[in-house]
């Protein structure tokens, strides 16, 4: 079956490139329908990213947080139309200990190889989760990014300390937003609070118990645990704020990416005996409970709708040019496409 993929050859810079799916694999081929730009796509399409890492990864389709609608399963499980989530991480082996978004040998979409940016993705059977029906398809354009939060959530459950009368959660944008709804969902006798750099952004928050301007804190404040949703060099700056105000034997989760090293405050991770892991991408399991919690809660569809910046239909390469730059220009929120390819 003949395909067109959307590659980034060069920072600002897509072309078609024709392939051919075979249809004799296992693999089940899907329409994208709806694709959500993240963070590290605009790395790629900016070039922001070191230039031999841009040289070793393009030409490659950017996206990995996206749904589509099935065209051809070869054994019929799945019947065409129906609506499913991609999960972008490609496990190519099982371990019993280490999950697959961490096993070294796995890839993932838009990071290693080909992302969604294409008229038809060929993708593992196990690699899709059914969307129910009357989903907000623009809010399942993102589970993704949902699921890395479920994710973290789940790796902190299981390491912190029972006292979790505070969490903080520092950063104001997409990831901090969606974590903190989650931990008040899932803790929600503790006090969610966000410490952030923009008041109009931290409006939105508004399932949280307290905001407070990173620059003025109560110098009494003390929080149990935290989760920096930050990124960039401005996470250091994030987790070294974090050490101060976070109580003796504390857990403090890393989920911001930065392209540099960061400088942290060690002396003070060993004398109040922190607990700091990191917690990155998500897996299948992820997807399905993420999806399970949109079942469950219609509310929480409801806030992550709120967070929906601009919706774009893409049409053509220009569109997608235009989709990349109007989320670059945005003052927060997830840039949507609508993929009309
Ligand atoms: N671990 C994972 O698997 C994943 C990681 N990420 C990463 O998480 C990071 C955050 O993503 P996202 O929310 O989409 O990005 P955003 O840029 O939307 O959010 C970061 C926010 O933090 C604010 N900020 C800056 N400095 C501080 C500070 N010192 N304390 C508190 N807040 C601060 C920024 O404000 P301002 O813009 O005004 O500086 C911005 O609003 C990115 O690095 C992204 O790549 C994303 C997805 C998955
Ligand atoms: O967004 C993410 C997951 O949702 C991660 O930030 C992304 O996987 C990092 O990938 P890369 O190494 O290509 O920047
Ligand atoms: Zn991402």
């Amino acid at each position: 079956m003949l395909n067109t993929i959307y590659r980034l050859v060069a920072p600002r810079r897509f072309e078609a490139e024709f392939s051919d799916i075979s249809l004799k694999d296992d693999n089940i081929i899907v329409r994208p329908t709806h694709l959500s730009i993240c963070n590290a796509d605009q790395r790629y399409y900016q070039g922001k990213r070191a230039p031999e890492v841009l040289k070793k990864k393009l030409p490659m389709a950017l996206i990995h947080e996206g749904i589509g609608d099935v065209l051809y399963d070869p054994r019929g499980e799945y019947k065409p139309g129906q609506s499913v989530a991609m999960v972008p991480n490609t496990p190519v082996e099982k371990d019993d200990v280490i999950a697959e978004n961490y096993l070294r040998s796995s890839k993932f979409r838009a990071s290693g190889f080909d992302g969604f940016m294409q008229d038809s993705v060929a993708i593992g059977r196990d690699r899709l989760v059914l969307l129910p029906a009357g989903i907000n398809k623009r809010v399942a354009a993102f589970t993704e990014l949902v699921s890395v939060s479920y994710h973290t959530i789940n790796r902190f459950d299981v390491r912190a300390h029972r006292r979790r009368d505070r969490i903080g959660v520092w950063g104001d944008g997409n990831l901090a937003f969606i974590t903190a709804l989650l931990l008040k969902k899932r803790m929600p006798d503790s006090q969610v609070l966000i410490f952030g750099k923009n008041d109009y952004k931290m409006a939105d928050f508004v399932f949280a118990d307290a905001t407070y301007d990173i620059t003025d804190i109560p110098p009494e404040l003390r929080v149990d645990h935290a989760f920096e949703c930050v990124g960039t060099e401005a996470s250091g700056i994030a987790i070294n704020q974090i050490i101060d105000f976070i109580n003796p034997e504390g857990t403090i989760a890393i989920m911001g990416v930065s392209e540099n090293p960061v400088p942290l405050n060690t002396r003070m991770i060993l004398e109040k005996g922190l607990n700091v892991f990191g917690s990155s991408r998500s897996g299948v399991q992820d997807f399905r409970d993420t999806i399970q919690l949109y079942n469950s809660n219609k509310d929480v569809e409801e806030y992550l709708e709120s967070i929906i910046g601009e919706t774009i239909t893409v049409r053509s390469i220009a569109d997608m040019n235009r989709a990349f730059d109007a989320d670059i220009r945005k003052s927060g929120g997830k840039t949507v496409m609508v993929w009309e390819k």
